[in-house]
């Protein structure tokens, strides 16, 4: 189910979640917050408000771990700096509660953004190292240092205060802190609903996909990082206020597993999980205290750490969705049984589930099932779609037939191979330019150089004028550089419009904060309906709503396309487009471009389809071992003998023959 809900954006903008299921969540749990005072033992109202506290850096671990998919394992640092400098703003400065909240937080956001401007630019996990060697470095600082107190800490600040009120027994404290739980919470499900929570999303789905579409992945995840930290070191504030005193064992690498135990337990990926996981991890943090030591006789707080250990290794191995998959699970199966005994009631919808299966398919348009193989009616469609296909907009920024792109002596060399050499090529602005050559002739090394995706060994790269060589892929994109893949790259975790959506990114404005604020419901719809038109343009209307990776090898190459028409380019790259794609299929995707082209689009195509090729384009580069070896229009470029040796390997007149064949073939 995608999270763009038409209704619901038509109908809302603004902070509150759009989202019926949301608001009523929302709603519930205010509630339960407002009656859990009146109604816990002492005893559980002292969990309830730690685990208040603790849901708040759980919300921005979970922010971190399952939407901008960086793992830290230090997450008490930042905690850590929130509730020393919170402490000592009041302690020793004497400032008012609030302006030493707001900078505790600030603290926290300042280190994460320290910490995760360098490393941030590093892939893989250098970000849960750095993150790890920053939870030591603080636990044995403020251990170490006379101004926090060394092993005593810092004390002696008093109670908060509300309306002249003392904030001064667990019931109290825990309405004090349940505001600013239910306020985050909202806001980072606004947040993974947002332009740019969809986009972090899509950046663990594949990063080289979201940056081609102009998805900054670098300044996002710094972002994220920080706001992270944030939630982090508001709830450092909030400890401090609670416990009266912060010691090093507030920085200890055992708060840093319980709230990585929090989110994995929660559910990666879901904000409510992470709330859950905080609850559920104060509560086991009660028992282990009183379960270990009956156990192990003597046993310290050390041994508890085991405990949490086994529990995160029996998580990983028997709910590695956590508590999110299970209701996720359990809805889905509700959902189902619903939806067999309408369909036992409904005679159409019986019709509709053929095979007995109870599936039936979803937002199926115009008779085609959704879940149709490659070619499955497709013949039909396409004939119908000659006459009436949409042409998605596109972007002319240059007069047809200036030059919108200069390649020249582009380089790429891989140790002693030389996968391109020395290309040198100027492509116009309103044709479509076909990029051939035989298996490893170093067609998509090219276009990843373009596009940014590797850097060239030399060579330089303009597209409209400035140079990108060497740049992140996300730089050509916002220019109106875009490009689908050889090997597709399916943002899974969506569904197909939410594939197509991204595309949309941009032409989006809406950063983190009006995503938080929900300040973009208007932008967010008018985007999802444009990407509802390319998609019925290309015939995927009926599969809009299906999960991108469950469509069939061609439709997802055709999704790739709308997505990346979405996009408006300027310059549009298609890496083998045909490959894997029904006859039919073919046919509606050369009418498109061959449309586009008209329309003003400039376009490359890689394409093995050597008669596609010809058909199609207005000009034709041959590259051969690395070599351009041709480049003219395709008449010349057929009956080039350079061409047709090295297509063939064999002697011109032999091989034009079997050129010939081979085209008749296709
Ligand atoms: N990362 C890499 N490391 C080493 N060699 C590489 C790398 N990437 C590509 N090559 C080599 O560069 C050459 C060009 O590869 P490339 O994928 O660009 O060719 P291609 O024309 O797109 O081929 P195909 O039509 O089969 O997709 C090949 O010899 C390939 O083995």
């Amino acid at each position: 189910m995608s999270y763009l809900n038409k209704a619901a954006m038509r109908s809302k903008t603004g902070f509150w979640p759009n989202n019926r299921g949301t608001i009523l969540g929302v709603a519930a749990f205010a509630v339960v917050i407002a009656i859990i005072p009146f109604t816990a033992s002492s005893s559980m109202m002292n969990i309830a408000v730690f685990s208040m506290i603790f849901a708040l850096p759980a919300i921005g671990l979970s922010l971190l771990m399952g939407l901008a998919g960086q793992v830290s394992l230090g997450q008490a640092a930042f905690f850590a700096i929130g509730a020393y400098t919170h402490a000592i703003l009041l302690q020793k400065f004497e400032m008012p509660g609030p302006v030493a909240a707001v900078g505790g937080v600030a603290a926290a956001m300042l280190a994460a953004l320290l910490i995760g401007l360098p490393m941030l630019r590093l892939r893989g996990h250098y970000l849960a190292l750095a993150t790890l060697g920053l939870g030591f470095i603080v636990m044995i600082a403020v251990r170490e240092w006379e101004f926090t107190g060394r092993t005593t800490g810092i004390y002696g600040y008093g109670r908060p205060e509300v309306f002249g009120i003392p904030i001064d027994n667990n019931g109290l404290f825990f309405w004090f802190v349940a505001p600013f739980v239910l306020i985050g919470l909202v806001l980072a499900l606004n947040l993974t609903r947002s332009r740019a929570g969809r986009a972090l999303s899509a950046v663990n789905d594949s990063e080289l996909a979201a940056e081609s579409l102009g998805v900054n992945t670098y300044a996002l995840r710094v972002k994220v990082f920080t706001l992270s930290a944030g939630f982090a070191g508001l709830g450092g504030v909030f400890y401090a206020y609670q416990v009266q005193i912060v010691s090093p064992q507030v920085a200890e690498f055992h708060v840093s597993v319980e709230l990585l135990l929090m989110v994995v337990l929660g559910g990666l990926g879901s904000v409510w999980g992470a709330v859950a996981g905080a609850f559920i991890v104060e509560l086991l943090s009660e028992g282990l205290r009183d379960l270990i030591p009956a156990i192990i006789p003597g046993a310290t707080g050390e041994v508890q750490l085991i405990g949490y250990g086994l529990v995160l290794i029996l998580v990983i191995i028997l709910l590695p969705g956590g508590l999110y998959q299970v209701v996720k699970s359990a809805w889905a199966a509700i959902t189902r049984r619903r939806a067999d005994a309408s369909a036992k009631r409904s005679p159409v919808i019986a019709a509709a589930d053929d095979d007995g299966s109870g599936e039936v398919p979803t937002r199926a348009f115009g008779g085609l099932p959704s879940e149709t193989t490659a070619g499955d009616g497709l013949d039909e469609v396409a004939d119908a779609a000659a006459s009436d296909a949409r042409i998605p907009t596109v972007s002319t920024p240059v007069a047809a037939g200036e030059p919108i792109l200069e390649v020249s002596g582009l380089t790429k060399r891989y140790g002693g191979v030389v996968a391109v050499d020395d290309v040198t090529l100027t492509v116009p602005a309103g044709q479509i330019m076909g990029l051939i050559g035989p298996n490893g002739a170093g067609k998509t090394t090219c276009f990843n150089m373009i596009t940014g995706a590797i850097a060239p060994t030399s060579g330089t790269v303009r597209f409209l004028g400035e140079e990108i060589q060497g740049r992140k892929p996300h730089v050509g994109a916002e220019a109106g550089l875009t490009r689908t893949f050889q090997n597709l790259q399916v943002f899974s975790s969506t569904d197909v419009v939410g594939n197509v959506y991204m595309g949309r990114y941009r032409k989006g404005r809406a950063g983190i904060l009006r995503g938080m604020f929900g300040l973009q419901g208007r932008e967010q719809y008018a985007h999802e309906e444009i990407a509802r038109d390319i998609l019925d343009s290309m015939r995927l209307g009926d599969v809009a709503g299906l999960a991108a990776g469950d469509l069939p090898f061609g439709r997802q190459r055709m999704m790739e396309v709308c997505r990346a028409l979405a996009a408006e380019p300027a310059l549009l790259l298609l890496d083998e487009p045909m490959a894997g794609l029904s006859g039919s299929e073919r046919e509606l995707l050369a009418q498109l471009l061959r449309s586009l082209r008209d329309a003003g689009l400039t376009i490359v195509l890689v394409e093995h389809d050597v008669a596609q090729v010809m058909a199609l384009a207005d000009s034709v580069a041959v590259l051969d071992d690395g070599v351009l070896i041709a480049h003219g229009d395709p008449e010349s470029v057929r009956n080039d003998p350079a061409v047709i040796v090295a297509y063939l390997g064999t002697d011109a007149e032999e091989a034009e023959a079997e050129l010939k064949e081979l085209e008749d073939q296709s």
